[in-house]
């Protein structure tokens, strides 16, 4: 990528909202606190159609096809976590990958001209995703998160630190227990953008969160 490219991208990971209808009471309500999370100042939106409860078939392809949409209209990065065939399919702006979803290399062939995102617990990891290919790195969980079932030990925000230190030179994103309240931390710790499930998606008011986050996001961006 250019390094214009990733300059341009690291400030559309800002605020990264990743969700499901499972994050959320049924898929209208999905679609409601999406767009509420738009409207309060989120970038970049992953669609996580995963777990117990999550769609199947064409309704899952109906609802990331709306999503997409909501995102188009509002210029908002859209990501299919996990499934390269769903990417396709609804045309997605990138896939995300973790460690245990196929052979990186392979996923990049296959995702050409796409983003590419891929999740690092670890520096090797992190050096791994960079030789091939990943446009930006997940790094995390950082703290503790109820989000995700098989979610890694908790690395804090030293593990971002480290992988600047080491040259990592991608956009890099936080994730895991990430909140209004420790959000700064992350940012001043040199990550790039923020990646949240439940401050968005379990809260009252979407709204209010995300343009909350956004702005202590922005002004710890201009404090690094
Ligand atoms: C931005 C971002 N970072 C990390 C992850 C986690 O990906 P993965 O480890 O593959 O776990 P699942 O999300 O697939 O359960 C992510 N989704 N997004
Ligand atoms: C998908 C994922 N990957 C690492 S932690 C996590 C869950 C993040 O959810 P939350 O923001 O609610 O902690
Ligand atoms: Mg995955």
């Amino acid at each position: 990528m250019r390094t214009s490219a990733i300059k341009d991208l690291k400030q559309q990971l800002s605020l990264y909202f990743v969700a499901g209808t499972m994050n959320c009471d049924s898929p209208e309500a999905f679609e409601r606190i999406l767009l509420q999370a738009i409207q309060g100042g989120v970038t970049a939106f992953q669609f996580r159609e995963k777990g117990a409860k999550s769609l199947r078939g064409e309704k899952r392809l109906e609802i990331a096809n709306r999503a997409k949409q909501i995102c188009r209209e509002h210029g908002v990065l859209f990501i299919v976590n996990d499934d390269l065939e769903l990417m396709k399919s609804v045309d997605a702006d990138g896939l995300h990958v973790g460690q245990k979803d196929g052979d990186l290399k392979t996923i990049r062939e296959a995702t050409k001209g796409k983003i590419l995102g891929v999740s690092a617990h670890t520096l090797a990891e992190a050096e791994d995703a960079v030789s091939k290919g990943a446009d930006y790195i997940g790094v995390g969980p950082i703290y503790q998160t109820a989000s995700k079932e098989d979610a890694e030990e908790p690395v804090g925000v030293a593990r971002i630190k480290e992988f600047l230190m080491n040259h990592i030179n991608l956009p890099l994103v936080g994730i895991g227990g990430i909140t209004i309240k420790n959000v700064s931390e992350v940012i001043l710790a040199g990550a790039d953008g923020a990646a949240v499930i439940s401050a968005l998606s379990g809260v009252d008011s979407p709204e209010e969160a995300s343009r909350k986050m956004s702005k202590i996001i922005q002004s710890a961006k201009r404090d690094v």
